[in-house]
């Protein structure tokens, strides 16, 4: 398969929803024009700030202003949009869910934050996304003219078991529209992206939004992009900025065929298994 461009529009995200879809709009539009990018991915709760209140407020259905926006310019510049994340009303609840369109404005993905973020760190964050938020229980793996893509949003990145599963399922590219914080950013971020990505041979992508010191949630940035050796290939500071790398697909069959790490599991002793689950 042949190379091929891929950014992350680490973007400033504001109190303002019409604000935000005009910068998302402006940064892919920038990341197509510039450098020519095939794949674009924007931050987790791209459209609002990451806070409970403003997800309860701009909350929308599929088929909203949001979606209609992101298939559209996924169209036009014929590209696969992966479209963060926004909150998501539907059945009478609120998801974090993740879509993404192709390049003739289909949604070939859709994911719904499967582990919620739950935490309180002392001296650090405090935040309870099942105070809104109801999980989503499907792992997301897709077909995209690039190779089968698996979605995951944020806190899902730290789950192994769910990163190993899509792997399994064939996805060769993980993108992860993210927001860690000030707390567990420095702490975590660079090294849960390297594992994920050694771990499965697989390219991890991880965008975050910039840091909005106004804001009452601090993002950590540092958007990255790791190859499946785990080399980083591109990362940022906290700043706004737009992170382009060249993914070469061929590179995850090279790795995997020098060190089968897949090939080499003892599923006679150990296994992973899925569960049927109610809808
Ligand atoms: N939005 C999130 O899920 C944040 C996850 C996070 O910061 C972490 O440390 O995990």
């Amino acid at each position: 398969m042949e190379p091929f461009r891929l950014s992350i529009c680490q973007m400033m995200v504001k109190n303002n929803k019409k604000e935000n879809l005009q910068k998302a709009e402006f940064m892919i539009r920038k990341a197509v024009s510039d450098v020519n990018s095939q794949i674009v991915v924007l931050p987790e709760i791209f459209n609002s700030p990451y806070s409970i209140e403003c997800m309860e407020k701009t909350a929308e259905e599929e088929g909203g202003i949001t979606t209609r926006m992101l298939s559209s310019l996924a169209k036009e510049l014929k590209i696969t949009l992966i479209g963060g994340s926004i909150a998501e009303k539907a059945d009478g609840k609120i998801y974090n869910t993740s879509y993404t369109y192709n390049t003739i404005g289909k949604c070939i993905g859709k994911h719904r934050k499967i582990h919620l973020f739950d935490v309180d760190i002392k001296n650090g964050v405090r935040f309870m996304e099942s105070d809104l938020l109801s999980a989503g229980n499907k792992v997301t793996v897709f077909d995209t003219a690039y190779g089968k893509v698996g979605i995951a949003i944020c806190f899902d990145m730290r789950f192994p078991e769910l990163i190993r599963l899509m792997a399994l399922q064939q996805a060769r590219i993980i993108i992860v529209p993210a927001a860690f914080n000030t707390t567990t950013g420095p702490a975590h971020w660079h090294e849960t992206i390297k594992m994920r990505a050694v771990d499965n041979q697989v390219y991890f992508v991880a965008a975050s939004p910039a840091r909005n010191e106004e804001a009452e949630y601090h993002a950590y940035g540092h958007s990255t992009i790791c190859d499946p050796w785990g080399t980083v290939l591109a990362s940022t500071d906290e700043k706004e900025s737009i992170v382009t790398t060249e993914i070469l697909p061929d590179r995850v069959d090279s790795i995997r065929n020098q060190l089968p790490l897949l090939k080499l599991r003892r599923t006679d002793i150990y296994n992973l298994e899925t569960f049927k689950t109610k809808k």
